[in-house]
């Protein structure tokens, strides 16, 4: 599976969470690097998608960093790029293709939760201390490890108290 690479900051850039570029940046590390929780489906009828005939009790295991990464719905599909999320104009636009949270009937119950306690930690995080690559430790490697959902490889970081 592909993952996004070039310049990738460490952390979430700093900016003013509640700026436009805060948006696209954050927007931009979801769709980089989604937790793609898997749910499991199974189809309660004989159907076809796209050609493809599926019989009645198949499993279904979404793998929404495809979509998250698909080459034709993103202008930059393997980067960390906010640009991804903004037009010709310089306009934030919210692609129908991000849907890190899924989409439709099942789409996630939890969203707004999460959405609310991952802006809190990261902030709090971000506020508290500062994080840096050691410098021994090379290049970050971003390929995830594939599992019921996408997580980082072991990595170090050093963590400073902010004073
Ligand atoms: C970053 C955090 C989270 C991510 C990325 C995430 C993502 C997802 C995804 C992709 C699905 C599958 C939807 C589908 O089957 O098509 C899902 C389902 C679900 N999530 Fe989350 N989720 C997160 C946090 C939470 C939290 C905090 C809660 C509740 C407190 C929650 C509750 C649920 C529930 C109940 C479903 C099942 C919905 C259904 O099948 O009708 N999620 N989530």
């Amino acid at each position: 599976m592909r993952g996004c690479s070039g310049h990738i900051p460490l952390v979430e850039p700093q900016d003013n969470p509640g700026h436009a570029a805060g948006t696209v940046s954050r927007l931009a590390w979801e769709r980089c690097f989604p937790p793609d929780n898997r749910v499991f489906h199974c189809t309660t009828n004989d159907t076809e998608l796209m050609g493809y005939s599926i019989p009645k009790g198949t499993l279904i295991i979404p793998l929404l960093a495809s979509v998250l990464n698909e080459e034709g719905q993103w202008k930059f599909p393997n980067e960390f790029n906010p640009e991804n999320f903004l037009n010709d104009k310089g306009e934030f636009v919210k692609p129908e293709a991000f849907m890190p949270f899924s989409t439709g009937p099942r789409v996630c119950l939890g969203e707004g939760l999460a959405r609310m306690e991952l802006f809190l930690i990261m902030v709090t995080l971000l506020r508290k201390f500062r994080f840096i690559w050691p410098e021994d430790a090379g290049e970050p490697d971003y390929t995830p490890l594939f599992g019921i959902t996408l997580t980082p490889k072991p990595y170090r970081m050093k963590i400073q108290l902010r004073k």
